[in-house]
């Protein structure tokens, strides 16, 4: 078939650029070897048999059942053309933040039914299981023969892990676990796969043993025959029904009637159950909860790709619709020459930039931590726990605000299932709830926060990332200039000075006779405060000296659009905090009017390389899976193709109408 003409107005675009796209993307891509790497991994993927979604139906007019079915179809071929693939090369960046399998998206749109077995009971059986368990499991989980989920989440609880209700109760006499569930709440409740994927999970329950209760233990636990899928005997699982996204996730629900498992089914890296029923406490009873600080570590950069999906099909839209006509006789102009709309895009191009640096910089943070932690070390566990949540919470809620104003930057269009944004937007705006929720996240940093404020007022803080809260204590009011490193100090200082005021209500409601807890709650809209301002500055200061560090390896060309992006990320937040910086700097409104002026500048200067930047993602259009978004603009085209696919536009007209239209129309007469 011949090639499809590209859009004249991209054409332009794309000659305007004032840098080397490729070089862009292979930083983004950790350097020209993974470009290369991703890219052949996507072209066999998106070559091979059975998996190409051009021709089909698109997937949001099928049944539910269908849906599920056609994403299983898909998952299914997909892995066999992953195993072939690294039956040949090296695959161990598959848990890495820039790997190369999020061309899955260009298989199944929404989220895959696998995606908790890649994505948590994998990682779990590797990081929790001790070296005969890992070495038995493995291999299993690997090739698919265990297809698994992670099974934490109750309809009761979810936030509160202590009181999950799911109970594994010790039986010395048969070296056997008895999984019950024992009330309606205790219900596992939402793991994806579990309703008709899984034929395993990893169950996290209440751990009796000898009479005790030892708190929550991970558990491996088959819950369907390898030969039929049928449920076992004492398994009751189903699905949970339809949600706002992630429609073919398969979540589902789960309950035991007293199941029993091997006792080498629960998994011993970190605690043990001996045979008579001995029970072997961990080096530190939060290490269960490791595989949840992983993927809260891993969401980071899994939010910048998002944003460069969503920003793409965004910003080449606005570069292809002309609307209005501000100047009379003259042509409408392109959508993108508003410097609203520049406003409205280029933060969430910036934004992506500063989530994947700060993610990779979270993620070498969280590697050299659990090195430390495999030899006894767990020193630096608080601190990561704390910069996991926060980042985790404040990243996802700001993904889910750029991808809705990616989508309002799209106007009616944007609203259409064939934009592919609204799909985007489930799975965004999901990460602010799952792997801990925002609020309960923002408050575990709140926690931490609060102990290196006391530690502070001593003179000095253990942990480097809130070092800050020293120089507070020398200078609480930041001497400004409109620079990036006052800036930055801006931010802390506001931090500082949130930690400080929400320390001092929890102190006062304590002296006014109150417990703890209580204190605790009513100073935690203030906590929560506290903390997002302490993400503000790790984010601000992260994401600048990475981007300042990344611009002195590349072209000067590249260079230069790189500051460029992180000093409006830097600007953008300053203005949104204007208010707080007022509060704890000497900036005055002729600063703020100059930063003002500054942004605007910014925006114009990276206005010539947007649709460089966002070709710069290099997410192809089988991936990318919109009619707004493509490589060669044709917007309007793919539009209507699209629509002409819709059932309802295989008849020229519908049997209700002589069922019930006619009959009204018919009554309007009488
Ligand atoms: C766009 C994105 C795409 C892809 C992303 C990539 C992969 C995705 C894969 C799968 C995702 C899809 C589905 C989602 C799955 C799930 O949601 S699984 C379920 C997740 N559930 C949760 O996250 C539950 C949240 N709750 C908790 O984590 C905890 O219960 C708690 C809220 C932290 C409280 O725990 P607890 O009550 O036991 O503890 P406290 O008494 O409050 O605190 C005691 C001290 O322990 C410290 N602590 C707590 N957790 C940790 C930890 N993980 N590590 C280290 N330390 C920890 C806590 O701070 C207290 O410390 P102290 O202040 O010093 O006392
Ligand atoms: C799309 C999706 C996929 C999921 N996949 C899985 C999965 O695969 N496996 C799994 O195990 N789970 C999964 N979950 C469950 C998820 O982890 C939980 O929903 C999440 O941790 C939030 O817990 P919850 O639902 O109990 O919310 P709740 O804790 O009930 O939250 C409700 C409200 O109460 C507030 N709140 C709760 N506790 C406190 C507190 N201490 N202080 C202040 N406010 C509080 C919250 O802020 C929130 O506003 C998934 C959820 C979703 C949405």
């Amino acid at each position: 078939m011949a090639e499809k003409k590209v859009c004249e107005d991209l054409v332009k675009e794309r000659k305007k650029c004032t840098f080397n796209v490729e070089e862009l993307t292979r930083l983004i891509d950790g350097g020209e070897d993974k470009t290369m790497e991703r890219r052949e991994v996507e072209d066999m993927v998106i070559n091979a048999g059975g998996l190409s979604t051009k021709d089909e139906v698109p997937e949001e007019y099928l049944s539910h059942k269908e849906r599920y079915e056609n994403a299983i179809r898909k998952a299914s071929r997909l892995f066999e053309v992953f195993r072939e693939y690294a039956k040949t090369h090296d695959t161990t960046d598959a848990f890495s933040p820039t790997n190369k399998y999020r061309v899955s998206f260009g298989v199944v749109k929404d989220i895959s039914p696998f995606m908790l077995h890649m994505g948590m009971f994998v990682p779990t059986l590797m990081n929790q299981s001790d070296p005969d368990q890992v070495a038995e499991w493995l291999p299993k989980a690997l090739s698919m023969q265990y297809i698994g989920t992670y099974a934490q989440t109750e309809l009761g609880h979810g936030t509160f892990l202590r009181g999950l209700e799911t109970t594994a109760t010790y039986d010395p006499s048969t070296e056997e676990f008895v999984l019950n569930s024992p009330t309606l709440t205790s219900y596992k409740w939402w793991p994806g796969g579990l309703a008709h994927t899984a034929n395993h999970c990893v169950v996290v329950a209440q751990l009796y043993t000898k009479g005790v209760c030892h708190g929550v233990h991970p558990f491996l636990v088959q819950i369907r025959d390898l030969e039929t899928h049928m449920p076992l005997e004492g398994i009751k699982v189903g699905e949970i029904g339809p949600k706002l996204g992630f429609q073919t996730a398969n979540n589902g629900f789960l309950g035991f009637n007293h199941y029993r498992i091997p006792r080498r089914s629960m998994l011993m890296k970190n605690a043990q159950v001996l045979k008579d029923g001995t029970y072997i406490k961990s080096k530190n009873d939060k290490l269960t909860y490791g595989t949840m600080v992983f993927v809260r570590v891993l969401i980071v950069t899994d939010l910048a790709y998002e944003l460069s999906r969503a920003g793409t099909i965004a910003v080449r839209y606005s570069a292809v619709r002309h609307q209005s006509q501000p100047k009379p006789n003259e042509p409408e102009p392109q959508i993108l020459d508003y410097v609203t709309q520049q406003h409205k895009l280029f933060i969430g191009v910036a934004t992506s930039h500063a989530f994947r640096v700060t993610g990779n910089w979270l993620w070498n943070s969280y590697s050299k931590v659990i090195k430390d932690v495999s030899k006894g070390n767990m020193d630096q566990l608080p601190e990561l726990h704390a910069l996991a949540c926060c980042l985790k919470a404040v990243c996802s809620r700001d993904a889910a605000a750029r991808v809705e104003e990616f989508r309002l930057a799209c106007g009616g269009h944007g609203y259409m299932a064939s934009s592919n944004l609204p799909i985007i937007n489930g799975i965004v705006t999901a990460t602010i709830t799952y792997e801990g929720e925002f609020t309960v996240l923002m408050l575990q940093t709140a926690r931490f926060l609060v102990k290196a404020w006391k530690e502070a007022t001593t003179g000095k803080v253990k942990t480097p990332t809130v070092s800050y809260l020293v120089e507070f204590f020398k200078n609480d009011r930041v001497i400004w200039e409109n620079t990036p490193s006052t800036m930055i100090k801006g931010f802390q200082a506001i931090a500082a000075g949130k930690i400080r005021t929400a320390y001092e209500t929890l102190e006062k409601h304590v002296k006014s006779g109150m417990d703890y807890e209580d204190a605790w709650n009513s100073a935690s809209v203030q906590l929560v405060n506290a903390s997002e301002a302490h993400c503000r500055a790790i984010l601000t200061e992260i994401s600048w000296k990475e981007m300042v560090r990344l611009s002195t390896t590349v072209s000067p060309s590249l260079a230069q659009v790189l500051l460029q992006l992180a000093e409006l990320y830097l600007i953008y937040w300053t203005l949104e905090k204007r208010g707080d910086h007022l509060m704890y700097s000497t900036i005055t409104r002729d600063d703020i009017q100059k930063l003002q002026t500054r942004y605007e500048e910014l925006l114009a200067l990276i206005r010539p390389n947007a649709i460089g930047l966002v070709d710069a993602f290099d997410v192809r259009d089988e991936i990318l899976n919109s009619t707004l978004g493509a490589y060669d603009g044709r917007v309007y085209e793919r539009l209507m193709e699209e629509a002409l696919k819709s059932p309802l536009n295989a008849e020229p007209v519908n049997q209700s109408f002589h069922k019930y239209l006619k009959p009204l129309m018919l009554k309007a007469k009488l």
